[in-house]
C-alpha cells in the first residue's frame, strides 16, 4: 500500500512541476506592454501593427496563444510548426488556455510525428523562411522557440533530402549522441539552424523567446540555435561522424553539403588571425536579435520541491543537469536510494556497507561534498520521521542497439529497478517504501505514448512471476513493452503531449515502513 501511495505522490509531483512550466506563465513574465511600447528584458520596441510570429517546438502552441493575448492587433501574421496531434491532445485534456483562437492570424501546421521531420514540418519551415525574408527593418519578428524545435524546423541544404536528414539524425540519436553533438551536425546540414533564421530575417528586429530544454540553457543548442551565433565548424561534424563510426553509413549528400560548407567564405581562415570569417558574418546578422531564455527545468524543480514539502516530505535537490548514459544513471539512482536507506537505517552507527555504497557513488560521478550534505539532511529528516524526496533533472542518452520500444526515461527506470532488485539482497531496502520515477516533461519518451515510468524494489519480482526477465527487455531496448506488461501498465506514466518541454525529471521518494 505504502509503495502505491508513494507512486501516486510521484505522479502528482510530476504533474505539479508540469503546471509550473506552462508556456503562458513564462510568456507573461517576459513580455511587458505599455501603450505602444513592448519591453522584453532591457530592450524596448515600438509596436505599430508590425509583429510577425514564427514558432517551432513542442511548447510553442501555448506561447503563440499568450503572445496573441498580449500583442492583439499588432500581430500581422505568423506560422507555427507544432507536433502532430498536439491540438487534439490539448483539447481532450481541457487545456483550452494553450490553444490560439479560431480567428488567430498565426497559421498552425502540425507535423514531425515522433520527433521525425516530415513533409508537413518541411512546408512549415519553408513558409517560416518566406515570412521572415519579406520583413524589413521596421518589422518585429517574434520567434518562439522550444525543445523539439530542431525536428519541427527542418531545412536540409540541397542536395541533402528531408529523408536523408532524418536518417542521419536518427543514426546519431540511436548511437547515443548528446543533443549538443546532434545539433552540431544539424547546424551544418540545414539552412535555418546555427543562426540561419536570423540571417533570413535580417534586417528585421528579431525577438527570440526561448523555453530551454538543454542542460545549462546553452542558446546555441536549443532547437539548434536558429537565432544565435554559431561557433561550431563542418570539421567537427566530420569528427563526430567518425567517432560514432558513421562515416561509411551516411548518405553521400552529407559529404557534399559539409564539403561545400568547409569551402565557403564563412569557414575560410581569416589571414590576419586564427578566427574564421564566419564569426563576423554571423555576428552581423545576429546584431538585430534579442535572445531571451524565458524558462527552464529549474522552475519545474522548484515547484516540485515546494509541493513535496507541502505533502510532508523532507526535500533535497540533487541536480538540474543529469546527463550521461541512461542505463548507468539508472544504476546510480538505485545506489543512491540504497545509500539513503542505509544512512537512515544505520542511525549514525558505523556501517561498512554505507562506506562501500559511498565509494560506488563517488565512482559514478557524485561528489563527496554532495553526499555529505545529503547524509546530513536525510539524517535530520529521519530524526523527525519525515519521508524523503530527492529531485533531479536533465537529459540522458541511450545507445539503442535492440529493435524494442522504449525511451531514455523508461530505460533508466528499468535499469534502476534491476539494480534495486540486486541491492534488495542487502536487506535494508525491504524496510523502506520507495519509488523512483523518471519522465520527460514533453509527455513523450522516445517514440512511445508514455512520458516515462516509475519503479519500486518489488517490480522485478512481480515481473518474474509473469515470466518476464527484465534484463532481456533492457538489452533489447524494449522497456516500454516491459512496463506495459507488469501490473497492467500501472508503473507507466501517461500524460499525453503536455504542451511544454524542459527536459526530463527524476523523483525519488523514500519512506520507512512502519
Ligand atoms: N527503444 C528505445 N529505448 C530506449 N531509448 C530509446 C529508444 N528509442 C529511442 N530512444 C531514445 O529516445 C531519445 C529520442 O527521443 P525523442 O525524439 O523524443 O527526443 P527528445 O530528446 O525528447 O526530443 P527533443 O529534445 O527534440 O524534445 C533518444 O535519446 C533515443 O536514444
Ligand atoms: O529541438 C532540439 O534540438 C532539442 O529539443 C533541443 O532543444
Amino acid at each position: 500500500m505504502e509503495a502505491v501511495k508513494l507512486r501516486n505522490h510521484a505522479f502528482e509531483l510530476f504533474n505539479v512541476s508540469l503546471k509550473s512550466v506552462t508556456p503562458c506563465t513564462m510568456m507573461l513574465n517576459s513580455l511587458k506592454i505599455s501603450g505602444n511600447i513592448l519591453s522584453v528584458g532591457d530592450q524596448s520596441y515600438v509596436l505599430n501593427n508590425n509583429v510577425h510570429i514564427v514558432a517551432f517546438g513542442k511548447a510553442v502552441i501555448g506561447m503563440v496563444k499568450t503572445a496573441e493575448d498580449i500583442l492583439g492587433d499588432h500581430i500581422v501574421d505568423g506560422i507555427a510548426s507544432i507536433p502532430s496531434g498536439i491540438q487534439s491532445t490539448l483539447k481532450s485534456f481541457g487545456k483550452w488556455d494553450f490553444l490560439p483562437s479560431v480567428t488567430s492570424k498565426v497559421k498552425l501546421i502540425e507535423g514531425s510525428t515522433n520527433n521525425c521531420p516530415d513533409e508537413n514540418s518541411l512546408r512549415a519551415a519553408q513558409e517560416i523562411k518566406k515570412l521572415v525574408t519579406k520583413c524589413g527593418e521596421n518589422d518585429i519578428v517574434l520567434v518562439l522557440i522550444s525543445g523539439g524545435g530542431s525536428a519541427l524546423l527542418p531545412s536540409p541544404t540541397p542536395p541533402l533530402t528531408l529523408q536523408e536528414l532524418s536518417t542521419v539524425t536518427q543514426m546519431l540519436s540511436k548511437k547515443g549522441a548528446t543533443i549538443q553533438q546532434l545539433n552540431t551536425v544539424r547546424k551544418h546540414l540545414e539552412e535555418l539552424k546555427g543562426g540561419g533564421l536570423a540571417k533570413a530575417a535580417f534586417p528585421a528586429q528579431v525577438i527570440s523567446l526561448i523555453l530551454s530544454d538543454v542542460v545549462n540553457n546553452d542558446l546555441n543548442f536549443i532547437a539548434s540555435g536558429p537565432t544565435s551565433q554559431d561557433f561550431t565548424t563542418p570539421q567537427q561534424c566530420f569528427d563526430l561522424l567518425e567517432n560514432f563510426d558513421l562515416l561509411n553509413c551516411v548518405p553521400q549528400s552529407v559529404f557534399t553539403v559539409l564539403n561545400d560548407r568547409s569551402q565557403s567564405e564563412e569557414f575560410k581562415k581569416d589571414s590576419e588571425s586564427e578566427h574564421t570569417l564566419k564569426k563576423s558574418v554571423a555576428s552581423f546578422h545576429c546584431r538585430n536579435v534579442h535572445n531571451v531564455i524565458i524558462g527552464s527545468n529549474v522552475i519545474a524543480l522548484n515547484s516540485a520541491l515546494k509541493y513535496a514539502d507541502s505533502l510532508g516530505y523532507g526535500t533535497y535537490l540533487l541536480s538540474s543537469s543529469v546527463t550521461g548514459d541512461a542505463e548507468e544513471r539508472g544504476q546510480m539512482f538505485a545506489l543512491l536510494i540504497n545509500y539513503i536507506c542505509r544512512t537512515m537505517y544505520s542511525k549514525n552507527k558505523p556501517d561498512q556497507l554505507l562506506v562501500k555504497n559511498e565509494f560506488d557513488l563517488l565512482h559514478r560521478g557524485l561528489e563527496k561534498s554532495q553526499l555529505n550534505e545529503l547524509c546530513k539532511v536525510v539524517t535530520e529528516y529521519d530524526q523527525c520521521s519525515k519521508p524523503v524526496c530527492i529531485l533531479a533533472a536533465g537529459e540522458t542518452t541511450v545507445n539503442v542497439v535492440g529493435q524494442g520500444m522504449g525511451g531514455r526515461n523508461q530505460h533508466m527506470v528499468l535499469s534502476a529497478a534491476i539494480e534495486l532488485n540486486k541491492l534488495l539482497e542487502t536487506d535494508v531496502l525491504s524496510k523502506y517504501a520507495i519509488t523512483f520515477l523518471s519522465a520527460g516533461t514533453d509527455g513523450q519518451d522516445g517514440p512511445t505514448d508514455a512520458a516515462g515510468a516509475s519503479c519500486d524494489q518489488t517490480l522485478i519480482k512481480q515481473a518474474l512471476k509473469l515470466n518476464l526477465k527484465a534484463e532481456d527487455f533492457l538489452r533489447t531496448n524494449d522497456s516500454y513493452t516491459f512496463f506495459s506488461k507488469v501490473d497492467a501498465g500501472r508503473y507507466l506514466l501517461k500524460t499525453g503531449l503536455t504542451g511544454t518541454n524542459v527536459m526530463d525529471l527524476q523523483i525519488i521518494l523514500i519512506s520507512p515502513i512502519s
